[in-house]
């Protein structure tokens, strides 16, 4: 959350802290034991991001603080985010400017970090400047534990230890709570000295905090416990086919129902048609009593355990929960009027699975109902694998991997299928396993519930369909689609056919997809969609499309036939529209293609220039992609990434979409399957490989390469690349873009590098070296890791001067301190890091630029006097204490005048750092005279007067009778 650009939209709370474990910013072991905790817990529906809020709410709440509002959806960021975490030596103008970036105003980073700083403390391994030899840390307020407001009153009455307050951080400078908290004249930490209002604030703030996201991401409503909530339930296929075990628990929330009152809950299951038939059963019902209670921060939970048999024959589709209260009473819960669904369409079966943990060797069974068999069966996992390499990220990737499983015995009207997979990375109880059959799932269970030896099935009936009883509901006309056809001893509620057979028509549109036209097979038996391939009676436009999801185009054939792939095999060629003419099995509106016949979709999402498919079969180098034409194989930088522009990753990664996404930049380059890069340059320490090393296919489409691991396939935009394109042009030479790049919308920088005369309203001035003891700029800085010019000269609007420096870094001001000198021009060799055609200064150079508009006050000295106050010394800050203990304020407005009278009646006043003021009568033990020229800052509200500087106050003395 700590380096969100709100100017940018970048950032905010998105896991990308595993990334950031190496940097100085994010020193102590504190943040690697956390992450390696919540790392258990990550999948596909648990972000790390998301579990880092949750820990936010735990931690806080179990120290006794407020509820925080927790909503979840949060995404994970793939590479580390900016720098830019608040340090404790930064000035209060940093911090404000930061906490601004974050969005939020000045009373808001008051009161987040008295929140922040009600529990922990500073650990002398961290900050051994801060903490004294032989403590090991120091805690913030007196109860370090306790979310209380105790880092408030401590620090208001002045009784407070606060290591960021009081002790050596003061003389160094990094006494960065004091700075926080007196940026107002302390105003906003009084009011947090009431216990309620220090509450309700930290809720509210904190909130905002874990609520800090992208605006691309969509948070959910704040989560709340369910009063019945249904967990772990399972079907499992016994008594050789005849029945099911239905198991799991029920959880109730007692904090409004007292667990006391509760006799008993019924678990009540509709047939598979969604009626009541339960086959040889007398009730499709089952009693539930206590097992156990369990309680959280607010919530007190009580548990009921379900075992029931229910018979094949009939099957179940949902069910409903109704709790029996001792006084006779009883309330039905139906998931707000939806039933809790439980399909028996494919069904794990635990026992006959097995996972070896320690080598990962995994075996899975299911079993398929016999009216669902004849699409594909698939065995999905998702994995976690250790990073590898030495990036210090103790958060494991996320992994997934499908396997076709295969059909085994059929038992009663179910059949087997099963698979083997070894889960690499020595994770494999952290795995998730699903099963699919076309639309149907039994998905996201445990690894870890299975054991080390798969058993076998005991008994079996002999292979049969599946019996589908007489609804005997009235709601029961929603018989599953699935199950209509296949038993010839089925009864179906659906055919009330009298309004007669709708004419077939061509859809234009399906989800993202669009028609293209009438489509051959390829020739001698080569299909015309290579991908995947699915066949079943009831087949519609829809489901196809589902099933080929991530596939670029589909097509349905002779009415129950669907196939997906990402390019149309050359032989396939396209045929008259009225040839496509049989209608879906399952949708007798819309057509599905013929015989040899492909009624062919393609998605709209990144095929832009038109809808008609290339013809491509076979795996090969793709000579051209668009306007860019293959460099070759490239390695990764040993420093830094090869290509420095843009960049995203995803699992329908093509060649194409790669380079659409690149658009504008003169180079394009995939990555280990799924990344893309762009860049304008070349970094000089990537060099070419062998094309061999190019050995992945892209995630999106299995027929062109997408490089390896450290591997690129790199590609230059045609009218960039030299006549023969195979050389990658060195790094310090820049390429000019085309005039392809869009003028309008893209952000991808385009031209030459070169100086900037003008950033409107500012003009170039030069490149200046650093102030001597003072920065150049003293007005307020920045940094960003998509530093520009521009944005440089809209952050430091109104002020006279603006300058650049070290590639990221942005500093305003109103006058130029007096021991910055010009410097050579080649100084300020270094490109911003947000526009590499533009210079941001170097190391120790400003790329300085100014607007003569704005008149610079006079250049900043100490005036011997202030009304009745005569200039005394420069001088040191005392040891351990202030120089000026009495009182003191700061403010962005501090003038001499202004500290004059806000000390009037002391025999001295001293102005620091620009905008801090002290008063006293004596001056504090370690407090010396320093040299004039130390007190170098300009004031913050006055910039042609010195206002001391860091560690250093402009010291006045009243006249006698002041
Ligand atoms: C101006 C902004 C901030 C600065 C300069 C700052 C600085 C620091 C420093 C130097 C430490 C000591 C770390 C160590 O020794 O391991 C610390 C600890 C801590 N900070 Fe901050 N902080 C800031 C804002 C925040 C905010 C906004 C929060 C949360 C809302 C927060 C929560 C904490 C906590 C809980 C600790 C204790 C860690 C522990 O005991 O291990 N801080 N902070």
């Amino acid at each position: 959350m700590a380096t969100h650009n709100r100017f940018f939209d970048r950032g905010g709370l998105d896991g990308s802290l595993q990334f950031e474990l190496r940097s100085s910013e994010n020193t102590g072991p504190g943040h690697n034991t956390t992450l390696q905790f919540y790392a258990t817990y990550l999948s596909s529906r648990s972000s790390l991001a998301d579990l880092i809020a949750a820990g936010a709410y735990a931690a806080v709440r179990a120290c006794g603080g407020p509820v925080i509002p927790l909503r979840m959806g949060r995404v994970d960021a793939l590479t580390a985010g900016s720098s830019g975490v608040p340090q404790p030596e930064n000035s209060v103008g940093s911090f404000v400017s930061q906490f601004d970036r974050m969005g939020f105003s000045q009373t808001e980073m008051i009161q987040v970090v008295a929140c922040g700083h009600t529990l922990g403390g500073v650990h002398r391994t961290e900050f051994p400047n801060i903490i004294p030899a032989g403590v090991s840390n120091i805690p913030f307020d007196t109860s370090k534990a306790t979310f209380d407001n105790r880092v408030a009153t401590e620090y208001v009455s002045g009784n407070t230890t606060n290591p960021l307050v009081v002790g050596p951080a003061v003389a160094i400078n990094r006494h960065s709570d004091f700075k926080v908290f007196n940026s107002d004249g302390n105003a906003t930490i009084n009011t947090m000295t009431s216990p309620s209002a220090f509450q309700s604030t930290c809720q509210t703030v904190l909130q905002k905090m874990i609520d800090v996201v992208p605006s691309t991401v969509t948070l959910t409503p704040p989560i709340a416990p369910y009063t019945v909530k249904p967990q772990d339930m399972q079907l499992t296929l016994q008594s050789g086919g005849a029945s099911f075990l239905l198991t799991g628990k029920i959880r109730v929330r007692t904090t409004e129902i007292p667990g006391s009152t509760i006799t008993n809950l019924a678990l009540t299951w509709k047939d598979r048609n969604g009626g009541n038939s339960c086959g040889s059963l007398s009730s499709c019902s089952t009693i539930a009593t206590l097992q156990g209670i369990a309680s959280g921060f607010d919530d007190t939970f009580a548990f009921f355990p379900i075992e029931a048999t229910i018979p094949t024959s009939s099957g179940i589709s949902s069910f409903t929960i109704t709790i029996n209260r001792n006084d006779g009473s009883s309330q039905t819960y139906d998931n707000n009027g939806n039933s809790y669904p439980l399909s028996d369409a494919v069904v794990l079966q635990k026992t006959q699975s097995c996972l070896l943990q320690t080598s990962g060797q995994l075996t899975v069974s299911a079993v398929v109902r016999n009216d669902v068999v004849g699409v594909p069966v698939n065995l999905g996992i998702e994995y976690q694998t250790p990073r590898t390499g030495n990036s210090g990220n103790p958060v494991p990737a996320l992994n997934t991997a499908t396997v076709q499983m295969t059909e085994g015995d059929c038992v009663g009207p179910y059949t087997f299928y099963s698979a083997s997979y070894t889960i690499p990375g020595g994770r494999s109880y952290n795995a998730r396993i699903s099963i699919a059959a076309g639309e149907h799932t039994d998905d996201f269970n445990k690894a870890s519930i299975f054991g080390g030896t798969c058993g076998t099935f005991t008994g079996t009936l002999a292979c049969g369909n599946v019996t589908e009883p007489i609804s005997t509901t009235s709601s029961s006309a929603a018989v599953s689609s699935t199950s209509a056809s296949v038993s010839s001893s089925a009864v179906t509620t659906t055919t009330t056919s009298s309004t007669g057979v709708p004419t077939p028509s061509i859809r234009p549109a399906v989800g993202g997809y669009n028609f293209v036209d009438c489509w051959t097979e390829g020739a001698g038996g080569i299909r015309a969609l290579g991908g995947a391939a699915f066949a079943y009676d009831e087949m519609t436009l829809e489901s196809c499309a589902a099933n080929c999801t991530g596939f670029e185009l589909w097509g349905t054939e002779y009415g129950r036939e669907c196939y997906c792939g990402n390019s149309l095999h050359s032989s396939s060629s396209e045929a008259p529209e009225a040839e496509c003419n049989m209608p879906c099995g399952g949708d007798p509106s819309a057509f599905c293609g013929a015989g040899n016949r492909i009624q062919l979709y393609s998605t709209t999402a990144t095929r832009s220039t038109s809808a008609t498919p290339t013809p491509t079969a076979t795996l090969s180098i793709k000579p051209t992609v668009g306007a860019y034409v293959r460099v070759g194989c490239q390695t990764e930088a040993s420093a830094g990434r090869a290509l420095s522009g843009n960049s995203y990753a995803s699992d329908d990664m093509t060649l194409e979409s790669c380079a659409a996404f690149c658009s504008g930049f003169t180079y394009f380059g995939t990555q280990y399957s799924r990344e893309c890069f762009c860049g304008n340059t070349i970094n000089g320490n990537s060099a070419p490989a062998p094309d061999a090393d190019c050995s992945m296919t892209c995630a999106g489409d299995p027929f062109s390469y997408c490089g390896a691991g450290n591997r690129l396939e790199l590609y230059i935009l045609e009218t960039a690349s030299t006549s023969t394109a195979s050389s990658v042009p060195p790094a310090e030479v820049t390429t000019t873009a085309t005039a392809t790049a869009s003028s309008t919308t893209s952000a991808a920088p385009t031209g030459t590098l070169s100086r900037v005369p003008t950033v409107s309203p500012y003009s170039y001035a030069g490149c200046y070296t650093e102030g001597t003891g003072s920065r150049a700029l003293t007005g307020k800085s920045t940094y960003d890791s998509e530093m520009t010019l521009e944005f440089c000269a809209s952050y430091c609007s109104g002020y006279k001067y603006m300058a650049t420096q070290y590639s990221a870094e942005c500093f305003c001001g109103n006058t130029l301190h007096s021991t910055s000198t010009e410097a050579a021009q080649g100084d300020c060799s270094m490109t911003c890091s947000g526009n590499e055609f533009q210079y941001c200064g170097g190391p120790n150079r400003l790329e300085l630029y100014v607007q003569d508009e704005i008149e610079a006050p006079a250049a900043p000295s100490q005036p011997e006097t202030v009304g009745n106050w005569t200039f005394y010394q420069c001088r040191t800050e005392g040891s351990p204490g202030r120089a000026l203990a009495a009182e003191t304020f700061a403010a962005d407005t501090m003038t001499l005048e202004s500290c004059a009278d806000f000390c009037a009646g002391y025999a001295y006043f001293g102005t620091e750092y620009a905008r801090e003021c002290f008063c006293g009568n004596s001056f504090g033990v370690g407090s010396i005279e320093a040299p004039a020229a130390e007190c170098s800052m300009s004031c913050a509200g006055n910039g042609s007067q010195f206002c001391g500087a860091g560690n250093r106050l402009s010291v006045y003395q009243a006249a006698q009778g002041n």
